[in-house]
């Protein structure tokens, strides 16, 4: 089996003047390309499981490992390169450009002038603010949104194989952070990093988490798909945390093929009935359903329709899930 990217082995820390560990006997593999969501209430140990990744903390027991060597073998300096870090309040300094915010690790890395440029002008494109918009801006000539972007730009500039992200979003409002997280989904698809995102909102970490590590009280209680975890809690506080009685959040993560009938046009007449696409969700489907008062639904891709999808047929899976 090929090492994890990152592999937490027993790992726990307990600050010298607290009564209880902050992080207790953590295990878990992360693999590359993987995003997982940390997610637990306030106080159980997500920051600072996140610390002990690059190093800020060292663990009083147990190891973490990146792709199978112990960090505490790696210097501090060469660790954090492989990780671009983006925290709360996007942490840009006030008095440097967007351009020198960025432009601090490649400049740390020595990169020539020119390459430092392209660079910035690629992420800046990448996180969608236009370069010669932003560039010389200043943070506080900044909505909060597009200085988390500058936050996200800055942390992938050195091109790290691993992001940390610390609730990215939390002081977003919801419109600009459900953007903010769409925006992730579409760097990710294109870029594959291994991403660790502390999260305390729920329907953040089923958008985002391939896998959840849930928290609580320094511990992880469980770690599995957004699914797995909705359909089959292992204890009480997941269930009670994930609202994992709530159907129409388990609809959500369906998709509408899953579900769907082959389409046959000697059984419907296609014209005037709404369609969707089959990667939609099962919940985007029980919408349109109700929002155009019919029983069903054509499911079409690239124009042609492909299935049928009727609001009896989403009643019974959801029964089963
Ligand atoms: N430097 C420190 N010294 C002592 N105790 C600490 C220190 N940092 C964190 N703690 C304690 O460790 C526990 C976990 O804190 P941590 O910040 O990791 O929680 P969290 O889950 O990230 O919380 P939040 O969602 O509120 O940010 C808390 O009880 C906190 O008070």
């Amino acid at each position: 089996m090929c090492p994890a990217m990152i592999e937490f082995d027993r790992v726990s820390l307990q600050f010298p003047t607290a009564s209880h560990p902050a992080v207790h006997q953590v295990s878990a593999h992360i693999k590359a390309g993987e995003v997982v969501v940390i997610l637990g209430p306030s106080g159980c140990g997500k920051t600072t499981l996140l610390k002990l990744v690059n190093r800020l903390y060292e663990p009083t027991q147990g190891q973490i490992r990146l792709e199978g060597v112990p960090i505490g073998q790696i210097n501090a300096s060469p660790l954090r390169q492989k990780m671009g870090y983006v925290m709360q309040q996007s942490g840009l300094f006030p008095h440097m450009t967007v351009f020198d915010n960025i432009a601090v690790v490649p400049k740390l890395l020595g990169w020539p002038k020119a390459q430092i440029r392209r660079r910035i002008e690629e992420l800046l494109t990448l996180v969608e603010l236009p370069p010669s918009h932003y560039r010389h801006r200043y943070p506080a000539q900044l909505s909060g949104g597009q200085q988390q972007r500058v936050g996200l730009a800055r942390a992938l500039a050195g091109d790290p194989p691993i992001l940390l992200m610390d609730e990215p979003f939390g002081a977003i409002d919801a419109l600009t952070r459900a953007s903010l997280q769409t925006e992730v989904l579409r760097l990710q698809a294109q870029l594959q990093k291994t991403i660790l995102f502390v999260s305390h909102d729920v329907e953040e970490a089923l958008r985002l988490g391939d896998r959840i590590m849930v928290m609580n009280q320094g511990e992880v209680v469980q770690c599995d798909t957004p699914l797995a975890l909705l359909t089959h809690p292992a204890t009480d506080f997941v269930h009670r945390l994930l609202g994992a009685d709530d159907r129409v959040r388990q609809l959500s993560l369906l998709s509408v093929a899953r579900v769907m009938t082959p389409w046959n046009p000697g059984v419907v007449d296609g014209h005037n009935i709404p369609s969707l696409g089959p990667d939609q969700s099962l919940r985007d489907a029980l919408s349109l359903l109700l929002k155009t008062g019919t029983n069903a639904l054509q499911v079409t891709q690239d124009g042609q329709a492909v299935g049928l999808i009727t609001l009896n047929q989403i009643r019974a899976y959801a029964q089963q899930v």
